[in-house]
């Protein structure tokens, strides 16, 4: 039982509260027990025993509080942001539960600030890169899969296994093209692509063909070049050129050789794409979220298809990194322009061309579709590894950073998938939607609340346990889950638990570690029900309405536990049967399906909604609806915002011991590193004067 004093200040009055037996639970920023209620201070407190007060105070919380299925995870919030450069007592409210469970997290090859200030902001410390028990790990680059066999059910890492089928972006379009020479059309949404040196020969014939064309209608190559080329491992426009010619192309690669979309929709004269975010919190089933905040990034200058200049990087290349070098480059440096420069939010964006006439909800469905059907086509590849790698259901959440351009008839096409996008703040806007993005994926992330020294005691006999099951890896796979009963205990009782009591039942095989496929499928739908309740502006696009019927015949057939279709019904068969949009779908559900891949892939016969025969427009309603989310304008009037991250103070960067160490060490060997090689140096210098 904790006893916990707290003041609270309604309009000019402030009242003091003493909580008898108030529980420690998530949902508490504590405006949750005291809704209009300002909490100015909280601290721990004797027990008080008067009978009075004991009797108001229960009623007070039990009479306001609310109930939530999602309160056993940590709740992100921006505005914990805005006290953490100051020691100020409001921030306590956000770290204080954090703080009180020792909540910790590490980083991987990533120094994200705006990741550590989140972090810090909600009571976390950081840990060593070596520390295995830590709540949330970070990475920036593709993890080795052998680190993710040990993860525990509380712990949550921003990856899944072998998404780089995704993000590396040669797999990404072989991937994408083998789903359409096994679908069709539907997948038609990448470039005309090969890769060097495994395509040399099929990329030749390609370019002999085009010259033959070319040669035959009188023509000439398109400029700057038929084909862009970039290096299949780089970032930010490095070692991109134009090439029309196979002698252009150097044949060793490994190099990733598509098609130049040669007439992109202009915004302003300006050519653009779209940095659109999107979050996966289970690939089997998919799950899947697209923010409905996102950025577009324009060329700093004017499109023109035939100019030849030194410029032309300004002109055809959107990245950030490469046109924020150009004499013509605007940032936008204002805190309520939302179109501001060459940098624009995607509800700017949106808006710009609903005013021109565009319809630009079709257009966002559309972009929708690219992405669950990206997302379809790696399906079978990180279910396959995590079924081997992962031992429990939740662990893993991932930010993909898609890159999507539109052509001049509306139609999106898929550029890259970023792994782990960019997350700086260079412009306040940057700040405003990265922030908000990231509270919103840790809220769907759903980390547990559980103390220290619970996971120090529990994590042990789990291992040994699951080490005992007597089964290979394989074998275990998706068998293996908490028992819903310990689960509940663990997030239900994160302080005081009875460890010993709880060990003992797990070694004992009471509290079994293995259970049926039902009791995983709750937990799956559990979980979905309670990522809904915390999605934040995140947008749920697949599973929805509809898809079922819509997308099936475009998924491969995982061949086990149809954990696609049961999670679907779950959700929506209830809806379905009640609304008449069942009839409609399964009268010509063979129809429709081909109906809505037509649509999606041929912008220039359905240009708006209203060109879509009726029956379609009926199913994609709810889905147009919600589109509306995208457009709509994230800054206020008046309203002042952060120009960049707030610096964290000094007790907010507190670092666990371990990492302490691990850095002591690390200077330690660097120090030695550098003594070992200025010797070197110094032997050589001597060697070459002695000659
Ligand atoms: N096939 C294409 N047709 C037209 N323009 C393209 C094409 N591919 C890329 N571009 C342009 O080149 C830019 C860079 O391409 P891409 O995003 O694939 O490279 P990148 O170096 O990985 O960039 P980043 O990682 O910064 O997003 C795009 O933003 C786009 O403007």
């Amino acid at each position: 039982m904790i006893f916990i004093e707290v003041r609270v200040q309604k309009g000019k009055s402030q009242f003091q509260y003493y909580c008898p037996r108030f529980k420690l639970h998530s949902d508490d920023h504590l405006e949750e027990y005291f809704n209009d209620l300002e909490v100015i201070d909280l601290k721990m407190a004797p027990p008080i025993s008067t009978e009075e007060n004991t009797e108001n105070e229960d009623l007070i919380i039990s009479s306001r509080r609310k109930k939530h299925k999602s309160n056993d995870y940590l709740l992100f919030n921006t505005d914990a942001l805005k006290f953490i450069s100051v020691d100020s007592k409001c921030m306590e409210k956000y770290t204080w539960l954090g703080e009180r469970l020792r909540l910790t997290f590490k980083m991987m090859r990533s120094d994200s600030k705006l990741i550590r200030t989140m972090l810090h902001g909600h009571g976390f410390m950081q840990c060593s890169s070596k520390n295995p028990n830590v709540n949330v790990i970070w990475s920036g680059a593709p993890m080795k899969n052998i680190r993710m066999r040990d993860l525990m059910p509380w712990q949550r890492l921003n990856q899944f296994p072998r998404s780089t089928e995704l993000t590396k972006k040669d797999r990404l379009y072989e991937n994408i093209e083998r789903s359409k020479s096994i679908f069709g059309t539907p997948f038609d949404f990448i470039p005309e692509f090969y890769v060097t040196p495994r395509e040399n020969k099929k990329m030749t014939e390609a370019f002999d063909r085009l010259n033959q064309e070319i040669i035959e209608n009188g023509g000439e190559f398109c400029f700057p070049g038929e084909f862009i080329v970039k290096p299949t491992n780089s970032r930010q426009g490095k070692g991109i050129f134009f090439a029309n010619k196979m002698e252009d192309i150097p044949t060793d690669g490994p190099l990733l050789v598509s098609r130049y979309l040669s007439d992109p929709l202009l915004v302003n004269k300006h050519k653009f794409d779209l940095r659109i975010y999107v979050a996966v919190t289970s690939f089997y089933p998919l799950v899947c979220y697209i923010y409905s905040e996102g950025l577009a990034r324009l060329a700093s200058m004017p499109y023109d298809s035939s100019s030849s200049s030194d410029s032309n990087e300004f002109v055809h290349l959107t990245n950030y990194s490469i046109n924020k070098n150009s004499d013509s480059f605007v940032r936008n440096e204002s805190m309520t322009s939302e179109d501001l420069g060459h940098k624009w939010t995607l509800g700017a964006l949106l808006r710009h061309l609903d005013n021109e006439g565009i319809d630009s909800k079709l257009m966002m469905i559309r972009i929708e579709d690219l992405i669950v059907k990206s997302l379809l086509s790696i399906q079978n590849s990180v279910a396959t590894a995590s079924k081997t790698l992962l031992k429990f259901h939740g662990t893993n959440f991932e930010l993909f950073g898609f890159d999507v351009l539109v052509d001049n008839e509306l139609k999106p096409w898929l550029l890259e998938v970023n792994l782990s996008p960019s997350l700086a703040c260079d412009a306040p806007l940057d700040s405003l939607i990265k922030t908000r993005l990231i509270a919103d994926l840790m809220n769907l992330a759903c980390i547990p609340l559980i103390e220290k020294k619970i996971i120090d005691s529990v994590s042990a006999t789990i291992k040994n346990a699951i080490s005992n099951s007597g089964e290979e890896p394989e074998d275990i796979e998706y068998k293996l889950e908490m028992d819903p009963k310990c689960v509940k205990t663990l997030k239900r009782r994160p302080v005081g638990i009875r460890r010993s009591v709880l060990n003992r039942k797990i070694a004992s095989g009471q509290t079994s570690l293995i259970t049926p496929n039902e009791q995983k499928m709750d937990q799956i739908i559990r979980r979905v029900n309670v990522e809904n309740e915390r999605k934040g502006d995140f947008i749920r696009v697949f599973p929805r309405i509809s898809t079922w019927s819509l997308y099936s015949a475009v998924m491969e057939d995982l061949g086990y536990d149809d954990l696609d279709q049961r999670l679907y019904e779950e959700l929506f068969e209830n809806i379905e049967r009640e609304g008449s949009m069942e009839k409609k779908m399964r009268k010509n559900e063979e129809e429709n399906e081909e109906l809505f891949h037509e649509i999606m892939m041929n912008a220039k016969k359905y240009p708006d909604f209203t060109k879509i025969p009726q029956n379609m427009q009926e199913i994609l309603k709810p889905w147009y609806l919600e589109a509306g989310e995208y457009t709509k304008k994230i800054t206020v009037e008046g309203e002042k915002y952060a120009s960049k991250l707030p610096a964290i103070r000094p007790t907010a960067r507190l670092r666990t011991k371990s990492c302490a160490e691990y850095y002591e060490v690390r200077r330690g060997q660097l120090i030695k590193k550098k003594e070992v090689e200025l010797a070197q140096k110094m032997a050589s210098d001597k060697e070459n004067n002695t000659n």
